[in-house]
């Protein structure tokens, strides 16, 4: 049977959260990175013998038209794959600006499917995002008053997702309140039933729990594209084989080989909880600081960084961060620009990543951050991810398809308890 569940991920750490995800909901998942060449993919050829295939785009913070053109590639590699239902991951703090990429996106895909209709529903309530009356909640506080305000690319002034993803798109959306999602699938399925009625193409579902968000993916099973955070995908592999559309018990559906060689951490998120996992590491362990404005004046930071790691590497894992507090970044990006002052971060973390796996023998890398993750994995060529157990909420251990493997734990800035890197390394595989 080919895979039920094709799904479009904006970012590579997201990717793998929607990949752990739809494992630990017993789908046999692989994620692709990026779209594979076409000629020779087709439902014939490289398509992997799967439940659910996850392609991984960098598209959170591109020009909206090439996520846009992107996505729709990416969907149509995996319609001709067989793919009968489509899931579009974006964050579960909703990350994008009043360009998109999140509508723009949403409204393509839609299009593609030639469909009218899809819900939106970033609640992750295992890592404290949940959805109230359409309004985002991290932990205890709105998304307005979080830390992602001061994201980096991304920064999210507003809670409000109705308001959010109508400044994103030109279709209505509407919003299916927690009274229906509390009353149960049937409800919410009236509800959607009522916005259509109304001539919404999106609607803003809340959930304050797993077990809303189950009543949620048996309501949205049938929808051709759901879209939302890893969250609302709990819901779906069962919704699925209630319908017998998943031939697979889900048994060893998280099997891995395991890993040997060097390890090392590398950090770009300047999320909270990742100055917090550096801060937890640097009291017992070696870390190097790429200074942004220093790579700026093109002094050879990557170089110094790879000969501090090189020094130390026998001894055991070295992280390299270029993190900092959201006063520093902004200084940072107030010289070099916003878009600028990321990329020159990437561009050396990913020549650090590629240096120590081909000249160095590092098998096992810890990345912390979407885009981070994004530059590295593309840096080393990797065309795919097997995806492990979980190590916490959101993070999985994966190991590359490619040879030689190596095994990879890709950090959503946001997630992670403090201990999260020395965990990450004892538990991948
Ligand atoms: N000191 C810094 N100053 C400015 N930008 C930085 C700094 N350190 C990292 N960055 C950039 O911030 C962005 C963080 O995004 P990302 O890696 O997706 O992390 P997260 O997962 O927390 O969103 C990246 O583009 C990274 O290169
Ligand atoms: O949904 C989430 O929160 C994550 O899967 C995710 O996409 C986080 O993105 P980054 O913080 O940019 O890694």
């Amino acid at each position: 049977m080919p895979p039920i569940l094709g799904c479009v991920a904006d970012d590579f750490t997201g990717a793998t959260d929607l990949a752990n995800m739809l494992v630990r909901g017993g789908l046999r998942t692989v994620q692709l990175i990026g779209v594979p060449p076409s000629g020779g993919t087709g439902p014939d050829a490289a398509v992997p013998d799967v439940d659910a295939v996850v392609v991984a785009l960098k598209s959170r913070t591109t020009p909206a038209a090439d996520a846009v053109r992107e996505s729709v590639a990416a969907l149509d590699w995996l319609k001709a794959a067989g793919c009968r239902r489509f899931f579009f991951k974006y964050c579960s703090t909703f990350d994008s600006t009043d360009d998109g990429n999140i509508g723009p996106v949403a409204d393509a895909l839609l299009d593609r499917l030639g469909a009218h209709f899809t819900i939106a529903c970033p609640a992750f309530p295992e890592t404290g995002r949940t959805i109230f009356k359409g309004h985002l909640f991290v932990g205890d506080v709105l998304l307005s008053d979080s830390s992602m305000r001061h994201h980096p690319l991304t920064p999210m002034t507003d809670s409000n997702l109705v308001a959010v993803l109508g400044r994103q798109t030109p279709r209505k959306v509407g919003l299916v309140q927690y009274r229906d999602v509390a009353a149960g699938a049937e409800a919410v399925l009236a509800r959607i039933d009522a916005l259509i009625e109304e001539g919404c193409g999106h609607a803003v579902v809340d959930a304050v729990s797993d077990e809303q968000l189950h009543v949620i993916g048996e309501a949205v099973a049938d929808l051709a594209l759901v879209t939302g955070g890893s969250g609302v995908a709990i819901g779906l592999p069962d919704a699925y084989r209630r319908r017998g559309l998943v031939g697979t018990s889900g048994e060893g559906a998280a099997t891995v080989p395991a890993i040997a060689g060097k390890a090392a951490v590398l950090a770009g998120s300047c999320s909270a909880a990742t100055l917090g996992q550096i801060a937890e590491w640097q009291k017992t362990r070696p870390s190097y600081n790429i200074d942004p404005l220093r790579l700026a004046d093109g002094e050879d930071v990557a170089a110094e960084a790879l000969a501090f790691v090189r020094e130390r590497l026998a001894d055991g894992p070295v992280l390299v961060y270029a993190s900092a507090p959201p006063e520093t970044v902004k200084a940072v990006q107030a010289r070099l620009g916003r878009a600028e002052a990321g990329e020159i971060v990437e561009r050396a973390m990913a020549r650090i990543a590629k240096a120590l796996v081909d000249q160095d023998g590092v098998r096992r890398l810890v990345v912390a951050g979407g885009e981070t993750s994004g530059a590295v994995v593309s840096a080393l060529g990797v065309t795919g991810l097997r995806i492990g157990a979980q190590i916490d909420p959101g993070v999985p251990g994966t190991v590359t398809l490619d040879d030689p493997a190596i095994a990879l734990a890709l950090k959503s800035g946001n997630f992670g308890g403090p201990d999260f890197f020395a965990k990450a390394l004892a538990q991948m595989p």
